[in-house]
């Protein structure tokens, strides 16, 4: 679970993150929205422990990240997963080469421990036979697969992602939302994710943060975001004719 505790983030000037507090549960699907600007990044990164806040506190399965020492908030570091937005494989190493950097990195593994763990993980998010591919060679749906099983290799108890359906077509938007909906409850993770993509709100919004303006403007299900009266929601979510039109027909239905 990670509890946010009134977080504050500015620039200079620029006054980013205005006091967020929320908080995210484990084994749920928890997503970050908002119009381009509100804060989303900057939040993430803050939960990623690359932006420190000059006020509030997070607190990481009940471990405040201000009390950390460097060595612990390292240690924590290690339990986060991240799958960037446009994937960040390394291009000039193969699928499994990229997959295995983590552990290359930040184990003592031997390589038949690792080969095992990347076969597995690779299994996991349904690729079989692209172990020696490079990522030129693959399509940005297994792109998106190989970036989640190296966010999930080394176990996270956290896994972050940006964007994760940025590029790709609805249907393998979907099938990436589904495959990390399933990976977060099977290991018990505590999921946050970025993005823009109303479907992915309708289809894994267990819980939804939204922010305004570097405010928390609402939270709740992805069954309350189309009955909630928050005209600053409604906007957001009903911005394209094809939503307006769902709403019509559920509010139809309703009477
Ligand atoms: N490193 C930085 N230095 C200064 N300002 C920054 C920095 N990072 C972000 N900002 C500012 O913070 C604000 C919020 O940016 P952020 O990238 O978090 O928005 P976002 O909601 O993620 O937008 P998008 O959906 O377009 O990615 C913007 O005004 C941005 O210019």
């Amino acid at each position: 679970m990670i509890e946010v505790e009134n977080i504050h983030k500015s620039f200079g000037d620029t006054h980013v993150l205005k006091g967020i507090s929320t908080t995210f549960e484990q084994g749920k699907t928890n997503l970050v929205i908002g119009q381009s600007g509100s804060g989303k990044t900057v939040f993430l990164k803050c939960l990623l422990g690359l932006f420190e806040p000059e006020q509030g506190n997070i607190c990481y399965n009940g471990k405040y990240y201000a009390d950390l020492s460097t060595d612990q908030r390292r240690d924590l570091r290690q339990e986060m997963g991240m799958v960037f937005q446009g994937s960040a494989l390394f291009d000039s190493m193969t699928v499994e080469g990229n997959v295995m950097f983590p552990l290359d990195m930040f184990t003592r593994q031997t390589k038949a421990e690792m080969q095992d763990r990347v076969d597995f993980v690779l299994e996991r998010v349904n690729l079989i036979d692209a172990h020696k591919k490079f990522p030129s060679e693959i399509s940005g749906g297994m792109k998106k697969r190989v970036a989640i099983a190296r966010a999930i290799v080394m176990n996270p108890k956290y896994l972050f992602c940006d964007e994760p359906n940025s590029g790709l077509d609805p249907k393998t938007a979907i099938l990436i939302d589904n495959l990390i909906q399933e990976i977060t409850k099977e290991y018990n993770i505590t999921t946050v994710i970025n993005t823009h993509d109303m479907n992915s709100v309708m289809e894994i919004g267990e819980k939804i943060l939204f922010l305004k303006d570097g405010f928390k403007e609402w939270e709740g299900t992805n069954k309350e975001i189309f009955k909630t009266d928050n005209e600053a929601v409604t906007n957001f979510v009903y911005s394209s004719e094809l939503f307006k039109k769902v709403r019509q027909m559920y509010i139809e239905e309703r009477n």
